[in-house]
């Protein structure tokens, strides 16, 4: 998808069903190396990053089927080591997983440093840090990343910034460690107990997963399971966002509104109305919104992911916000696309002083990343006259049918 065409002033109303969770497919797919046997995945979201990972594991050797109804079949039992060097792996984040899995398995991996959104430096010092205290060797050498262990040990770890790359890691390559490691100042992000519950039904077992001391046993093997992945946080907190931003009125089905909590706070504070059920959560916009401040930090706090589509929201909303993006330091590059389309935005740091303006204006923008394309998408869903988005497949590395699912809900958009 090169380009997306919307006619704005539509609100969104209707029902729509949220995919498996991007952040917790990729490393349960990775994860599978760990069991050298037949895992099912089902849930998993058709989007690029998980094309994209079906590719790698099949160059490793893995015998794997994905279906377009999400449900994969994988064997990883062919796989025979972790030594990797293909620049497909740079194209996502989430390869980096290949670092945890492969040296649990095989002791022994080299990928490629991992891509990703530009949205920071992104370092992966707390991965190695926590590979080397299981008694792996790292080396990071013109971009290529190599693990050696002739034996993992459990250790205790405590991690100096919460991360949720770090946590998954971790937890994966100590599973097959020898002994007992403990993550301190681990992330408690849903997807970080996804992954953990998806390694026990390997047969691993880690305990406290969802808080921030995170208990691994190690287990000398792992089976295959079945397994299906919670779904995605992200690309419901993007909906809910969306009926806000139009003023509509949406029922976001197949969800866990526990998840959702720190959005459903933030969009009841602006004024909107958030109703809960068991797995679905209904978002009705049309109401005086007010002005709110936003501050972006781990679970249970306000996901930065939907920093950007938050920030084109408020944009939008009588008064000021202020936007703190404690994550990522770069992670205001759309804010200049967005200003092209007449939004009235101060960025200072990390911080964004939004000042709501009346009428947002459709123009040509370029997608900047994945969650900034997002954000383009929500602008254009409100503006006046018609948003040209280019460079616009970033956004199908993370959201399944998007331009489908909004057509559904009513809005004028199509892929150009
Ligand atoms: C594939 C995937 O799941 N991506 C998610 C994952 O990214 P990712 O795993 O890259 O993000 P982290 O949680 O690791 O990063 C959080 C913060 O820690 C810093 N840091 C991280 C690791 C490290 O070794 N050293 C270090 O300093 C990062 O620069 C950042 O400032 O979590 C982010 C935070 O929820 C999300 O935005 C991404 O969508
Ligand atoms: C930052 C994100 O993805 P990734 O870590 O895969 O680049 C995201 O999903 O918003």
């Amino acid at each position: 998808m090169n380009k997306v065409i919307i006619e704005g002033g539509n609100s969104l109303r209707g029902k729509v069903d949220i995919s498996g969770f991007k952040n917790a497919a990729l490393p349960i797919i990775v994860g599978t190396i760990l069991s050298n046997d037949k895992c099912k995945i089902k849930n998993l979201p058709m989007i690029g990053d998980v094309y994209n990972l079906v590719k790698i594991m099949d160059l490793l050797g893995a015998k794997v089927s994905l279906n377009e109804s999400g449900y994969m079949d994988i064997d990883t039992s062919t796989i025979s080591n972790c030594v990797f060097i293909d620049e497909i792996t740079t194209k996502m984040r989430a390869s980096y997983y290949l670092l945890g899995a492969g040296l649990g398995r095989f002791g022994k991996v080299e990928v490629l440093y991992p891509g990703g959104c530009n949205i920071g430096v992104r370092p992966i010092d707390q991965h190695i840090k926590g590979f080397e205290a299981l008694g792996a060797n790292v080396e990071v050498e013109h971009g290529v990343i190599r693990c050696k262990a002739d034996k993992l040990i459990g250790s205790k770890i405590y991690l100096d910034v919460v991360s949720v790359g770090a946590t998954i890691n971790i937890m994966m390559a100590a599973t097959k460690a020898e002994g007992t490691t403990i993550i301190e100042n681990a992330a408690k992000e849903p997807h970080i107990v996804d992954v953990a519950n998806f390694i026990n039904a390997m047969g691993g077992d880690v305990r406290g997963a969802g808080t921030d001391i995170i208990k691994i046993n190690g287990v000398d093997k792992l089976h295959g399971c079945n397994y299906s992945v919670i779904p995605d946080q992200i690309e419901a907190g993007t909906y809910m966002i969306g009926a806000v931003a139009t003023k509509g009125d949406v029922i976001i089905n197949n969800v866990i509104p526990i998840h959702l909590e720190p959005i459903s706070a933030k969009l009841r504070e602006m004024g909107a109305e958030v109703v809960e059920y068991g797995d679905s959560i209904r978002v009705n916009g049309n109401f005086n919104l007010k002005s709110v401040n936003v501050k972006t930090l781990p679970y249970p706090g306000f996901p930065t992911d939907l920093q950007q589509p938050m920030t084109a929201l408020l944009s939008n909303v009588k008064g000021t916000s202020i936007v703190t993006e404690t994550v990522f330091e770069g992670r205001y590059k759309y804010v200049d696309e967005l200003k092209r389309m007449g939004v009235d935005i101060d960025l200072d740091g990390r911080i964004a002083i939004v000042e709501g303006v009346e009428k947002l204006m459709g123009t040509k923008v370029k997608a900047t990343d994945l969650r900034g394309g997002a954000a383009l998408i929500i602008a254009g869903l409100i503006a006046d006259g018609v948003t040209e988005i280019e460079e616009a497949y970033h956004i199908e590395r993370g959201y399944e049918n998007f331009i489908s699912k909004l057509l559904n809900l009513g809005a004028k958009i199509k892929e150009g």
